[in-house]
Order: C-alpha cells, then sequence, then structure tokens
C-alpha cells in the first residue's frame, strides 16, 4: 500500500487508488476534491509543496535543474527532529537498554556459534517512505512530484533504541497522557510505553488522567504507573487513564509539568492532540526547560498522511464488518430490503471503504472524499431502485461525513474546536422511506449505526503488534533525548515497523 503525499494542500493517498481501482463496484462520484488535488501535481510547473510540520511552503521550479535535491532538503528540513541536545550541551551516556546480547547461541553441537547482536539504531538511520517507483504520471496509481515522474527519494527517521541516552534513567520522571476519542489499542500503547521505560530503569512514571485536562483540572490526580499496574490493560478497551476533548491552555499545561517535575511526556492522541503536543514542546523551549515531548499518532479514522496505518483501524474495520453482516442478512430476509449502515470517520471513508471491501456484502459505498448525488437519473436512490428491482435486496454503507454538502450545517463544534457532522444516515433512511413510497415500491429498510461500538473495543492481533512497536519506539526515541511531534513523530515511530514491513513485501 502506498503511503500518502500531501502537495498543494490536498491528500493523494491509498483511498484515492483504491477509489479508481473499484469504480465498479462504488458507482457514485465522478468528481473528487483529493482527485483534484492529485492532478494538480501533475500541473505545469512551478508547483508548490505545502509542508504540514512547519507551514513553510517551497516553491519548485522544474526547470532548475536542482530542483530534485531542492525538494529533497526540503524533505529533510521537514524531517528534521529537534532534540535535546539542540538546547543543552549535555554529555552522552551509554544506554541502559539491551546492555547484553540480546540472543545467543543455543549451545547445541549443531548451532554456529555466532555474535546475535541486535544492534542500535543511529541517528541517521533512515527508512524509505516510498516502496513503488512510478515510471510516468499514467502509471496506475502514480504519486508523482513532477510532470516527468522521476524517482525522488523520500526518506524518514528510523525509530528504535540509540546506543547514547541523555537521561539518568533513575532519576527521571515520565507522564502519559491520552487525548481525543476512543481508539482500539490505547491500552497496549501504555502499557508498553511503561515496559520499555522500566527496562531502561525508569522508576517514576505516571499517567495523567482525562486527556490534556488532567494537567489543570483542580481534582484529577496523576496515577503512577508500573508494570504490575498496567499489565493487563490490553485487555480491556478504551483508555486506562481516560481521554477528553478541549480545554488545554498550553501555558496552565506547561506550568502543571514544571510544578509536577515532569522530564518527559507521551502524548498519544489525533491531530488536534499533535497541535497541542506541539503548542506544550514550544512553549518547553520557550522557558528552557529540559523536557521531551514524543507524541504517537491516535486515529482510528486512519486519515494522518504519510502513515499506511494507524493504531486501532484495523480493529475499528473488523468491528463495522460485523454491522455490515448484519445489515445484509436483515435486507437479504426481508421483501425488498435495504441495509443501511452508518460508520465513523470525522472527515474521511477509510472504515466505511475498507469494511465494505473487506465484507463483500455493500453494494453501495458513500465516502466523503467522492461527492454524489441522492436523486436524479445518476443519483444514489436511482441506483437502489434498480438494486431491488434486479436481486431484490441492497446493502448500503455510509461514512458518517459523506454528503455533508446535502445536509443543513448547524455550525455547532464540540469541546476541541470539530465541527459537529449532520446525521446523513437518519437523511438516508428518509430520503430512501420517501423514494420508494412515492414510486409505489415496497421497500423495508433497516438502518444500523453501531458508531461508537467500532472504537469502544480491543485492539485485534494486528492492532495489538502495531500498538506494541509504536509503545516500545515512542520510548525508546525519549531517552535519547528526541523532542518530537506530526509529523516527525508519526514516521519515526513508525517507521521501524514500516521498514520491517517494507523489506519482507517489497511489492506492496
Ligand atoms: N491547535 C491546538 N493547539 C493546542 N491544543 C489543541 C489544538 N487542537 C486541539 N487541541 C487539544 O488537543 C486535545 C485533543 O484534540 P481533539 O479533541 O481534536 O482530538 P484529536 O487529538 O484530534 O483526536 P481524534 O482523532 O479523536 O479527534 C484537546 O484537549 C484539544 O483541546
Ligand atoms: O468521541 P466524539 O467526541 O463523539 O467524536 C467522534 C469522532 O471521533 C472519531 O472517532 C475520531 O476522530 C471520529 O471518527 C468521530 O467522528
Ligand atoms: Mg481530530
Amino acid at each position: 500500500m502506498a503511503a500518502a503525499v500531501k502537495t498543494s494542500g490536498g491528500f493523494c493517498n491509498t483511498q484515492q487508488q483504491w477509489l479508481h481501482s473499484t469504480r465498479d463496484l462504488f458507482l457514485h462520484g465522478s468528481t473528487h476534491s483529493n482527485a483534484k488535488e492529485c492532478k494538480s501535481k501533475k500541473a505545469k510547473k512551478p508547483i508548490s509543496l505545502r509542508v504540514k510540520a512547519t507551514s513553510t511552503k517551497v516553491e519548485l521550479d522544474f526547470n532548475d535543474p536542482s530542483w530534485k535535491q531542492n525538494f529533497q532538503e526540503d524533505w529533510d528540513n521537514r524531517f528534521n527532529l529537534p532534540r535535546i541536545t539542540d538546547i543543552y550541551d549535555l554529555k552522552p551516556r551509554p544506554t541502559t537498554f539491551s546492555l547484553k546480547k540480546q540472543r545467543t547461541p543455543t549451545g547445541d553441537e549443531d548451532s554456529t556459534p555466532m555474535d546475535m547482536w541486535n544492534g542500535y539504531v543511529n541517528n541517521d538511520d533512515r527508512a524509505l517512505m516510498k516502496v513503488i517507483k512510478y515510471s510516468s504520471p499514467t502509471s496506475a496509481g502514480a504519486e508523482c512530484i513532477d510532470p516527468d515522474c522521476s524517482w525522488v527519494e523520500q526518506w524518514v527517521h528510523r525509530a528504535g533504541p540509540r546506543k547514547d541516552i541523555y537521561y539518568e534513567p533513575n532519576e527521571v520522571k515520565a507522564a502519559i497522557v491520552t487525548c481525543g476519542g476512543l481508539c482500539p489499542g490505547l491500552n497496549d500503547v501504555i502499557r508498553q510505553v511503561v515496559f520499555t521505560l522500566e527496562t531502561y530503569g525508569v522508576k517514576n512514571i505516571v499517567g495523567i488522567p482525562f486527556g490534556f485536562r488532567g494537567f489543570f483540572e483542580k481534582g484529577l490526580k496523576e496515577m503512577p504507573l508500573s508494570r504490575n499496574l498496567v499489565e493487563n490493560i490490553n485487555l480491556a478497551g478504551g483508555s486506562f487513564l481516560g481521554v477528553s476533548r478541549g480545554g488545554a491552555k498550553t501555558s496552565e499545561i506547561v506550568d502543571s509539568i514544571q510544578a509536577r517535575r515532569i522530564d518527559m511526556l507521551f502524548v498519544l492522541g489525533g491531530n488536534g492532540t499533535h497541535a497541542g503536543a506541539n503548542a506544550i514542546h514550544d512553549e518547553c523551549r520557550k522557558r528552557k526547560l529540559k523536557v521531551s515531548v514524543v507524541a504517537v499518532p491516535k486515529t482510528i479514522d486512519n486519515d494522518i498522511p504519510l502513515m499506511d496505518k494507524t493504531f486501532g483501524f484495523d480493529t475499528a474495520v473488523e468491528e463495522a464488518q460485523r454491522a455490515i453482516n448484519s445489515a445484509y442478512i436483515e435486507a437479504r430476509s426481508a421483501y425488498h430490503g435495504i441495509g443501511l449502515v452508518k460508520l465513523m470517520g470525522r472527515s474521511s471513508g477509510f472504515i466505511a471503504m475498507h469494511a465494505s471491501l473487506s465484507s463483500g456484502q455493500v453494494d453501495v459505498c458513500l465516502i466523503p472524499e467522492v461527492s454524489f448525488a441522492l436523486d436524479g437519473e445518476y443519483g444514489v436512490l436511482q441506483h437502489l431502485e434498480q438494486l431491488i428491482k434486479n436481486k431484490g435486496f441492497c446493502v448500503v454503507c455510509v461514512a458518517e461525513a459523506a454528503g455533508q454538502e446535502l445536509l443543513q450545517n448547524s455550525g455547532a463544534t464540540d469541546a476541541s474546536g470539530n465541527t459537529i457532522l449532520s446525521d446523513i444516515g437518519v437523511h438516508m433512511q428518509q430520503k430512501i422511506k420517501t423514494h420508494f413510497k412515492g414510486i409505489g415500491v415496497h421497500a423495508d429498510i433497516k438502518y444500523i449505526d453501531p458508531t461508537y461500538m467500532v472504537r469502544a473495543c480491543r485492539a485485534n492481533a494486528s492492532d495489538a503488534i502495531l500498538c506494541t512497536v509504536l509503545g516500545q519506539n515512542a520510548s525508546m526515541e525519549r531517552l535519547p533525548g528526541s523532542v518530537a511531534s506530526l509529523p516527525a513523530s508519526a514516521t519515526l515511530t513508525m517507521c521501524t515497523f514500516r521498514s520491517r514491513k517494507s523489506s519482507r513485501h517489497r511489492s506492496v
């Protein structure tokens, strides 16, 4: 699966490729906002690359023979990781992690005595972002930077244990906080961060309750964490520490960090949380505090650019499939049954799309990335009419953010300032009812809204492994003294996983 690329403010990503390859199945929608952005990459020069990490804007002139070098330099700048040693003149000390050989020869007569030393990650180690080289903009799914689609390597930092560290594990205080909405796997990451820190010899680890709120809300006390306490938390869904939205005042949070004498902060959350982590990092720098901030990207929506998969997404898709299966059974068993399922995704249809594809039971999948009409000759309702006529039943899956332009928007926002979406599921249910009544055809609509069920559950096996790698890498990045925020941490914490994956599955 190819990584996402951000150009001119839009994302051209895997979802887009899937849309192309599944056009027959998911026939609604011809204009695609992302598609427009993708095309703009191939537009005449110069193009501008808007950079998420630093918000800088680099004009690329493809007539300039050194454009590729400029691009690469810009990329490296964006992925430059600030380190605690940028501010303080600190003496490195040998790591307390993995001091011994990880694996030793078995001692069997047959075994070849050899050094199984696992090694450390060097600060200059990198993982290659893209494993596909497109030879032309006409190649299926092509993601090209310049009009000729010449190969440009994009490298990100590799996560993992370093040989030198800059903190004394015995003396530091580490804090973990989980923010935003729930996501399967949060407990797995918390658990692994605690385990790894303890392996380094860190004794003082605390959990901040209920997101950033826990930093300033009176009456919310930090929770001491240990291997013993978190041993089994991965067996349950949710967040052991609790989550919250809104209310983040950076200066108050940093006052609290200072007062609690926190040296390292692990922040688990989505885009909002990462903006918060970045602000905390900036404020700590301004105050010259020796605090490392490492953010672990969390979003059930899987909508972080540059990342193939975020933790919790796989689990959510699996759960969503169950709802689709129920809708299918209901629709199949009813006379002119129409199963309708609404699935989460604040502004992306990844859950809906993947659950639909994997279930194989969905006739129409509607996602926000593709605009569609309900009424009219090429509208969804007309298509449903045909499906009922031809096969007697059908199943529709709609992402919660799909078709928002068809609904009235109240303009309301949640505590974090995120737009509260209008209910496309209920709207579709009504529209389908009215439509079939209007044409005098019986239709039995079964509407399923499993919203919170897809995320209020324990991580599945594949997410559990991903979380373990992320938790380990986050802790290993912290002790060497790095300070990371999106997208550095996103790639940073992912890249060990990614590099292993890509070497094993080069052809993906
Ligand atoms: N620009 C920002 N600067 C500082 N803090 C922010 C910013 N945006 C959001 N936050 C804070 O980050 C926390 C989480 O934000 P939000 O509720 O948007 O969830 P999220 O991290 O995007 O996760 P989800 O994927 O579940 O939406 C909130 O406490 C919010 O106040
Ligand atoms: O938990 P809340 O505040 O209802 O937010 C729900 C939103 O959070 C997410 O689960 C993650 O961003 C979205 O899919 C969904 O729209
Ligand atoms: Mg968000």
